[in-house]
């Protein structure tokens, strides 16, 4: 219906979509719309009408329709990015030089660094400082096109400072024009006045936190990172079968470090995503495959820590949905650019752009249970769009590490403008 549209983007050079309401698998993932020389038209906020220029010959825009000329650019969805540590206080990077240096991650953490580093300042930052840092963020991945993004806690680790971090996401997503999905992540790390009694901050996530999170309705989805010394494989299952007792859907950091078997305890679990998934072996990839779980795979963090890459061309062969995040985080991967994880998809994990477009908004869409309503350029889905400076798909995973967008429209308004090229 284009007659009483509100907004009205014209000469798209090519539009590319994924189709559908839920995740895609094996070849799916790669089976995306293209349509040349194409239109959207909005009405309050979504998406109306889609489609080749040549029906909009007789279109007579009413003085309240805004027009955008795309310029014969590239469009597609608004970004999801569904896996982001968004919430804490301090930077680590100090950090660099021991990676630098050879030390591995898991002993920074051994020592009292790493996550419990920033615990420490999280837990010291006021509900404003937390607040100011994520509207930062959050301004950075809007402008590089995100318009959709999930936000864990994990850095309070204690009730109150859980439940502060919570509130400063739903109060993100109040604030903020990109969309905000609250993850609890009490079992993040073992902090460290618990050190010495593992069992006991257990039975404070399971038996406190989580009724109350649940019961303030301040988060969908809970998360464990399951890993070698950290929450070990049975520990990990008995959080999130009491998270889903709550009404919380399981999610699971899985096999990032060691193949210590979480890709296959998130299909046990029913999880809806496992994340991470460097070390996920065959047998874990089928079970997830078997279950419908999808991978959430983070290339910026293989690329920040020089680990290695997930094997994402198995997953996506064995038919697993693969999604894509930035694990933005200050200490594994302090990156808000959704567009370098999807430059680095296609080099390191040899997906192609088809692949990672859908990865990284339908896929990543259904990941954080928001596919039904942002994801793809469909009639009656949120007109979350982006307009890049580029011609095609091919452009923005060839030419990288700038940023390539020129417009991000979020439900039919336009909330970021590139200042276009003035040459001073
Ligand atoms: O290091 C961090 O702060 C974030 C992280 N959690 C699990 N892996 C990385
Ligand atoms: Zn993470």
């Amino acid at each position: 219906m284009i007659c009483n549209s509100d907004l009205l983007i014209k000469n798209i050079g090519m539009l590319a979509t994924p189709v559908g309401n839920s995740a895609k698998g094996g070849k799916e993932q790669g089976h995306i719309e293209l349509i040349e020389d194409a239109f959207i038209a909005v009405k309050d906020g979504v998406i109306t009408d889609v489609g080749k220029a040549n029906n909009l010959m007789d279109f007579e825009p009413s003085e309240n329709t805004k027009l955008i000329d795309a310029g014969g650019n590239l469009v597609t969805p608004g970004l999801v990015d569904p896996h982001t540590h968004l919430v804490f206080s301090g930077w680590r990077q100090k950090e660099l030089s021991l990676k630098l240096k050879g030390v591995k991650y898991l002993d920074i953490l051994k020592m009292g660094g790493g996550i419990l580093e920033t615990v420490e300042k999280t837990r010291r930052a006021s509900l404003e400082e937390l607040i100011s840092n994520g509207m930062k963020a959050l301004d950075c991945m809007l402008e590089y096109g995100t318009t959709t993004c999930e936000a864990k806690s994990g850095y309070g680790l204690n009730l109150e400072d859980e439940i502060k971090s919570l509130v400063a996401i739903k109060e993100l997503n109040r604030l903020h024009p990109v969309d905000v999905v609250p993850t609890f992540m009490g079992a993040h790390a073992v902090p460290v006045e618990y050190r010495e009694n593992k069992k006991e901050y257990i039975r404070l996530i399971v038996e406190e936190m989580i009724p109350t999170v649940a019961r303030e309705g301040l988060a969908e989805f809970c998360d464990v990172f399951c890993e070698e010394g950290v929450f070990e494989i049975e520990e990990s299952r008995y959080i999130l079968e009491c998270a889903k007792v709550h009404g919380l859907v399981p999610k699971i950091h899985a096999d990032e470090i060691t193949p210590i078997g979480g890709a296959r305890l998130a299909a046990e679990v029913g999880a809806l995503s496992a994340e991470h998934l460097i070390y996920a072996t065959d047998d874990g990839i089928r079970a997830m495959a078997k279950a419908r779980t999808i991978a959430v795979l983070l290339p910026g963090t293989s690329f920040y820590l020089g680990e290695s890459f997930a094997r994402a061309r198995t997953m996506i062969e064995e038919g697993v949905p693969v999604a894509l995040a930035t694990d933005f985080n200050p200490g594994s991967s302090p990156t808000e650019s959704l567009q370098l994880i999807m430059n680095l998809a296609c080099l390191k994990y040899r997906m192609t752009p088809e692949e990672v477009l859908t990865a990284v908004t339908l896929n990543a869409a259904a990941s954080v249970k928001r596919a039904t309503t942002v994801g793809t350029i469909e009639v009656g889905k949120q007109a979350d769009i982006v307009i890049w400076d580029a011609p095609d798909l091919d452009f923005i995973f060839y030419h990288y590490g700038v940023n390539l967008v020129r417009t991000v429209i979020k439900k039919g308004k336009v909330v970021f403008q590139r200042n276009g090229n003035e040459r001073k």
